[in-house]
């Protein structure tokens, strides 16, 4: 059997990137997604205002929903300071397993762990598994009807703090108006629409930034 997209974007990355340079492998990808082959990556347009607004946060713990290849765990994870760390869910096992070999590639391993299986699950888990009191920062980008439900679980667990800033992908395209209107009507969120583009495409996509008021 022939080999599948993701496993085409690690060979891409290992064919075009340089060890250690996470630059050079999300420049890889975006290569190789916009004249070779599409695929779901957050991308380079819309992976600039990720980038602007992780920086603005500078999280000491981030998390992300949907690793994929690894190409948003890489893009924020370049960008976290000493002794902050990405934890990122994935349940699709041969997925996690490219990603992982991405973010290494990246030089990256130290700073991100990713953690198989469904958000739902482990979200709850969360607290005890890795110690922590709550998230900085939390990347949305799985399945587009998980958003609301993995929000309000979030909010359950304890694990949004004043402060928190929730970023979701793709409100637009394929969009997530479930997300829209829990965020944008709900007094403990100050939500901001930021337009973009869908990865390597011109159609209308963008992001949505919701800071968690406590
Ligand atoms: C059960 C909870 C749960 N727990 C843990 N991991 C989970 C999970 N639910 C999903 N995953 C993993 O996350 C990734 C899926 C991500 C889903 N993303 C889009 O569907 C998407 C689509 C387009 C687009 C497609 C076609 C078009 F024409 C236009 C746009 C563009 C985008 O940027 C998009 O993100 C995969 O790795 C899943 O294994
Ligand atoms: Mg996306």
């Amino acid at each position: 059997t022939g080999s599948s997209r993701p496993q085409r974007i690690l060979k891409a990355v290992q064919k075009n990137a340089t060890k250690g340079d996470p630059q050079s492998v999300i420049s890889a990808i975006d290569y190789y997604c916009r004249h070779k082959e599409w695929a779901m990556n957050v991308g380079d347009d819309k992976g600039l205002i990720l980038d602007s607004v992780l920086t603005e946060v500078n999280p000491s713990m981030a998390l992300e929903l949907g690793t994929y290849c690894g190409y948003s765990s890489v893009r924020i994870a370049r960008l976290l300071s000493p002794n902050s760390k990405l934890i990122t869910v994935e349940f699709n096992p041969a997925f996690a397993a490219i990603a992982r070999q991405i973010i290494a590639y990246a030089g990256l391993q130290d700073k991100v762990t990713i953690v198989e299986g469904a958000s739902g699950d482990l979200i709850p888990k969360m607290k005890e598994r890795f110690g922590l009191k709550s998230f900085d920062f939390v990347f949305l980008d799985h399945w587009k009807d998980r958003y609301v439900p993995d929000t309000k679980l979030l909010e359950d667990c304890g694990l949004l703090r004043k402060g928190t800033v929730l970023l979701a992908d793709n409100v637009i395209c394929p969009g997530a108006p479930e997300y829209l209107k829990y965020v944008r009507n709900n007094p403990r969120y100050e939500s901001r629409y930021y337009p973009s583009v869908l990865e390597y495409t011109k159609a209308e996509d963008g992001l949505e930034k919701s800071v968690f008021l406590g």
